[in-house]
């Protein structure tokens, strides 16, 4: 075995070696090559392609490939070793197989979904499917040109059983700094189907907490580049994020996969860009606090709660129909006169409007009647028998053009949607039947919002819908891609109106139910998105594997999702053991640190002392609410001076310490967790507590504490044995 090892090690370090020399002449030859800066189209191109080539080299001769797969087609004499690396690269000879196969290739394909086995395997190539086998998968790890591990998953020619996660849990051991990593020498199967999944489907993917979710998003975008380059273009693509900071968070991945210039937003940014209006800041805060810092808990959320009814296709009807109806009623009552003795009638302009001009949006078409009008009145204005009448009559016809034009519906979005809240003075001919679809109580609310100047952003669709039925999409232009992430925040209209966006319902939608925090707006379901799309255009994927935490993290926050949220969707965990999960009470022994300040501070102190002197790179406080978190910071800054507070204003997560309230922390991930008052009074019996609770314990990847006075909540029980009472011994009195 170890002489296999040695071998195998020896085999791949002299093939490491041919690979860089291959790699440093080529790259040496392109750059002896004078930059072409002149003018001949052609010349240019080459040049493009030439610094294309030298930038892949020039990083792949770091870290060329990470796997190695041997493989024979039916049809061919010899197996062929194929080294897979994040960028592909051909050999400066002739050959029959490239240096480097791109991790996207059809080939490559093989690498994520082979998992041990002697059957023949398939795979799909653009001449059609491949059959053949495979007869070694290799792991290889290449830091700055150094061979650092080869570790085998698979090999047809020996006993060893397979050991198909054994690098995974390498891997997954390591600590994480302040940004999301690439998984490309790591995806797992069932997200190599999703990152290779045909473009034009909505696909909806569930996944748990930790199951890659965000990070297979990422990869299927590099793939749908790769696989689609002559439909897609990166500037065309677009990923929705929950914040700005999350954005930042996951903004190395698409560069380290070689991709760039992929649009990157939150959804409000984004729709008050296409309105063309600002949206004051503080509204995502007033709201959250609404929601998470009341006393007594979460108000009750029915399908009449103002976020989710917005949210609805139901208000999408009565908005399409109040905007038709505009329309139909949109040419003003009576013939136009622009001056005694000239007669436009009313017959005439309503067949330019709703026969010559009907294909066009409403705003279009207003505009090209009153420009016909106008055209009509200079032909009339030649007919003028003498110059005294001309311009009587010039000053006439162009005040009543005016007055005529301002007789039009006034489509402007914010103001048919105050009309249609009642927000804003309707006018008489104003279609009465969409108010009737809208519950009392948000008409009240909305119209009271709206008279005050706010907007929300559940107000956001409604208002894009508008601006879409009457202007159409501007330009045509539209995305080849869209990627929701934290898709269970997101509502059926907002699906439905980026749908208007983007060519092909081409859309990766992501999320995860039981992290549905926001359920006073997102879905409660996936049908409610899915429903949107025919069958033939969407498709449902689960991911239930966890990659995050350690077993025993996973495990005490499934006893949280059965017991708590309720969700039959346990996370299946890596076999990955660490520490155990310590649920501590404030009032326990602990070291004495000099400092004051009372049990509950003091607690946080040592546990963030304890964590923060271990090897891990980032460290989190969660607490229950914004005010809490900013109170601990207060507390303890003075102690940690490198401790950020992460108040969701903040555009940039800088890793290291930190303390946030749970609702922000979505999404991210820390090496520790401490889970500051995880009481009974902080986290009630209703689903929408256990959620949050949920939340915060899965943001842990290696170690998981709960800090608490008083009862834990009933959905925190003692499990398993991975879970323990108290101070570690190290850090104990
Ligand atoms: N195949 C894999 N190989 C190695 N690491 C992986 C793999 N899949 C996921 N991970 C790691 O698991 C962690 C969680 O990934 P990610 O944040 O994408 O999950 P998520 O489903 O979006 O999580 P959440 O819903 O909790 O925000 C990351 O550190 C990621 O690198």
């Amino acid at each position: 075995m170890e002489d296999n090892f040695q071998s195998a090690y020896q085999e791949e370090e002299d093939r490491l070696n041919s690979t860089l020399t291959e790699i440093d002449s080529t790259l040496e030859r392109l750059r002896s090559i004078p930059v072409y800066t002149g003018h001949d189209y052609t010349e240019q191109v080459l040049e493009d392609s030439r610094e294309q080539r030298r930038q892949d080299l020039a990083k792949l001769r770091q870290e060329p490939y990470f796997g190695r797969l041997d493989f024979q087609g039916k049809d061919e004499d010899d197996r062929k070793a194929l080294y897979i690396g994040k960028i592909g690269a051909d050999r400066e000879q002739v050959s029959d197989r490239p240096l480097v196969i791109d991790w996207r290739a059809p080939v490559a394909s093989l690498f994520y979904s082979f998992t041990g086995g002697t059957e023949p395997v398939t795979y799909e190539a653009p001449e059609g499917l491949i059959e053949g086998l495979v007869y070694l998968k290799r792991n290889v790890v290449i830091r700055k040109r150094i061979l650092e591990r080869v570790a085998d998953t698979y090999n047809r020619d020996s006993d060893a059983p397979v050991v198909s996660d054994e690098f995974l849990v390498y891997r997954l051991g390591e600590n994480k700094d302040n940004r999301l990593r690439d998984i490309v020498s790591t995806i797992q199967e069932e997200q190599d189907k999703i990152i290779r999944a045909v473009k034009n489907t909505a696909l909806i993917i569930q996944g748990v907490a930790g199951s890659g979710k965000t990070t297979v998003a990422l990869h299927r975008l590099a793939f749908l580049l790769y696989q689609y380059k002559d439909q897609v273009s990166a500037e065309k693509m677009i990923i929705f994020a929950p914040n700005r900071m999350f954005l930042d968070y996951i903004s190395d991945v698409l560069p380290e996969l070689g991709v760039g210039n992929i649009a990157q937003s939150t959804f409000p940014d984004w729709a008050a860009e296409v309105l063309d209006i600002t949206l004051p800041e503080q509204n995502t805060a007033e709201t959250l606090n609404r929601w998470f810092e009341s006393a007594g808990g979460m108000p009750e959320i029915t399908e009449e709660t103002p976020g989710r009814f917005k949210g609805s296709t139901v208000l999408m009807g009565a908005i399409e129909s109040a905007v038709k109806q505009l329309e139909i009623g949109a040419v003003p009552e009576g013939d136009f006169s622009p001056w005694e003795g000239a007669v436009l009638r009313r017959s005439m302009i309503l067949r330019w409007h709703n026969e010559e001009y009907a294909p066009y949006p409403p705003l279009k078409r207003k505009e090209r009647v009153m420009a016909r009008i106008h055209r009509w009145i200079e032909m009339e204005l030649k007919k003028s028998p003498s110059a005294a009448a001309l311009k009587d009559r010039k000053k006439k016809g162009a005040a009543r053009e005016k007055a005529y034009a301002a007789k039009w519906p006034k489509y402007d979005p914010l103001m048919i949607y105050k009309q249609i809240f009642r927000a804003a003075k309707v006018p008489e001919d104003w279609p009465a039947e969409a108010p009737e679809q809208i519950p009392q109580a948000v008409l009240k609310e909305t119209a009271k919002d709206l008279k005050k100047g706010i907007l929300r952003e559940e107000d956001l669709p409604p208002l894009l819908y508008i601006h879409y039925l009457l202007s159409g999409n501007e330009g045509g232009e539209r995305f080849d891609h869209i990627v929701i992430d934290e898709a269970q925040d997101f509502s059926p209209f907002q699906i439905a109106v980026l749908d208007l966006y983007v060519k092909g319902h081409s859309f990766t939608i992501l999320g995860d139910l039981s992290q549905g925090i926001h359920a006073y707006k997102g879905v409660h379901e996936w049908d409610e998105m899915q429903s949107l799309f025919a069958p033939e255009h969407t498709a449902y994927h689960a991911l239930t594997r966890s990659y995050r935490s350690t077993m025993e993290i996973i495990e005490f926050a499934n006893g949280i999702l059965s017991s708590g949220v309720h969700s039959p969707l346990l996370a299946v965990p890596v076999f990955r053991s660490g520490n155990p999960v310590r649920l501590i009470a404030y009032g326990e022994e602990q070291p004495k640190t000099g400092k004051g300040t009372g049990p509950r501070v003091s607690a946080v102190r040592t546990a963030l002392e304890a964590l923060s002197g271990r090897e891990y790179r980032t460290v989190a406080v969660l607490t229950r609410s914004l005010r809490e978190a900013a109170e601990l910071h207060t507390e303890l800054a003075a102690d940690f001076a490198d401790l950020h507070l992460i108040d969701g204003s903040m555009t940039q997560y800088l890793g290291g310490l930190s303390v946030l309230p749970v609702y922000l922390s979505k999404g991210l991930e820390f090496d520790a967790v401490i889970l500051a008052d995880a009481d009974a009074d902080h986290y009630g019996t209703a689903a929408w507590d256990a959620k949050l609770m949920y939340v915060g314990t899965t943001r842990a990847l290696h170690e998981l504490w709960l800090l608490h006075s008083g009862e834990l909540p009933a959905y925190v029980q003692m499990t398993g044995e991975g879970t323990v009472n108290g101070w570690p011994e190290s850090s104990g009195s």
